[in-house]
């Protein structure tokens, strides 16, 4: 088909659309279930769908996940077989949005259609390698620039406290980056904190099939979130620009380099909060920084500064906070400039013998969590925080 400009122009929709994901044209007609505020602008965005160009493989991906699950709820379909290779690709990426509202779902599809139309709108005038806003993330801004993708927490008000949606945000954004053309993925936050950990709020949300139900899928959700970080293949680098608390301190350990600001502090209050250690912690804390030392984070909840974190091998360097992001986006500049291919290898050297050890842990501290989860003494913790008794 010939574009405006004589330029051939290949539309995508519906043959090859419907042939990638294998949606019958019935299907896109939203079900009478999925009525919801933005059930008009959904049903515009399944039109505008189809006036496209086709947006690649990983983006009609991105729009199948959110479609059935925006539709049909979290994936709870088998698993497709490791050589069914298509439709496996479309089962992981609709089961990494774990248990995203439907309602939100809507809203990222309505997103992202209009962020491709506004792009399909100018692509003559877009270079490949400018400043991209990615949309569709509600509780991110991820850009890509420089070779560099960066993700940024951006919940400044509540602390950078991560909900179930920003946990599947994370998760769908460093998908994306593990496939972009990025050499190096960046994780920071926005505002005076890095992150304030598990949003506690997250325990309030219980489903009519009780507790129970809700620990067992906050655990499958967290052992997704962090397998995410131990599988991501590209450098991955922390700029902790501020305080971190929990879950956003114990992954660091499957970071490559972790760059914190002089204002940042590390602090894991697991058994004030009736908790236990995640994020592979339980393992990758002693290895950095000793049993002894690891102990008194994980068990006892000591809060370590910039300047001790680094001296324990969590953190590879700190900047002066004044000065904290020009230093560490000059020092990524030029890293993001090294040969990706070498940089991705090596990462692979260093890091895959442990992969498998490190899924086993990740799995083991999600069972045990989901125990801790119905605990009085975590039940009492999230209590008291949620009616102001208590913070850290
Ligand atoms: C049934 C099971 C369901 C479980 C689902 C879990 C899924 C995966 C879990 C993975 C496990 C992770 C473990 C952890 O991450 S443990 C760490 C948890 N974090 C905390 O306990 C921090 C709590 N916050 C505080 O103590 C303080 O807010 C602070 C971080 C010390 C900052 O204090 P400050 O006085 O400077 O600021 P405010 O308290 O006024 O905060 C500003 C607003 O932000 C809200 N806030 C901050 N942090 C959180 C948080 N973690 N969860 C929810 N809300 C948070 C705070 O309430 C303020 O909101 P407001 O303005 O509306 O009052």
């Amino acid at each position: 088909m010939a574009g405006a400009s004589g330029r051939v122009v290949r539309r995508w929709y519906p043959h090859v659309l419907r042939s990638f994901l294998q949606v019958p044209a019935l299907q896109l007609h939203v079900s009478k279930t999925a009525m919801r505020a933005s059930q008009k602008d959904f049903e515009s965005a399944l039109s505008q769908v189809k006036l496209l160009k086709d947006p690649g493989n990983e983006v009609k991906l991105k729009l199948y996940a959110l479609y059935k699950q925006a539709t049909e709820g979290p994936c709870n379909t088998p698993k497709p077989g490791v050589f069914d290779l298509i439709n496996k690709a479309k089962w992981d990426a609709w089961n990494a949005l774990g248990s995203l509202p439907k309602e939100t779902a809507r809203q990222n599809y309505v997103d992202l259609v209009s962020g491709l139309s506004s792009s399909s709108d100018s692509s003559s005038q877009v270079k490949p390698e400018a400043d991209r806003k990615q949309r569709g993330y509600e509780t991110l801004v991820v850009t890509s620039e420089d070779s560099i993708t960066k993700i940024m927490m951006n919940r400044p008000a509540k602390k950078n406290a991560i909900t179930t949606q920003m946990y599947n945000e994370i998760m769908l954004a460093l998908k994306a980056a593990s496939k972009d053309d990025s050499a190096i993925t960046v994780l920071t936050g926005n505002g005076d904190y890095y992150s304030s950990g598990n949003d506690l709020s997250n325990f309030t949300d219980i489903p009519p099939e009780g507790i129970e139900e809700k620990a067992k899928s906050s655990a499958i959700l967290l052992r997704d979130f962090v397998d995410c970080f131990i599988d991501f293949p590209k450098p991955l680098i922390a700029a902790v620009n501020g305080p971190a608390v929990g879950i956003s301190v114990t992954i660091l350990g499957l970071f490559d380099t972790v760059y914190a600001s002089s204002r940042a502090t590390f602090h894991t209050p697991f058994s004030h909060l009736g908790q236990s250690p995640e994020g592979c912690s339980s393992y990758t804390f002693p290895k950095i920084m000793g049993p002894a030392k690891a102990a008194e984070m994980l068990i006892f909840g000591k809060k370590l500064t910039a300047a001790e974190a680094c001296a324990q091998g969590l953190v590879s360097e700190v900047f002066p906070d004044s000065t904290f992001q020009k230093e560490v986006w000059t020092r990524l500049k030029a890293y993001s400039k090294l040969p990706p291919n070498a940089m991705r290898i090596s990462k692979q050297v260093i890091r895959n013998r442990e992969k498998e050890k490190l899924h086993a842990i990740n799995a083991e501290e999600s069972r045990v969590l989901q125990e801790r989860w119905l605990s009085d003494e975590c039940t009492n913790a999230v209590m008291n925080f949620l009616t102001r008794k208590a913070k850290l």
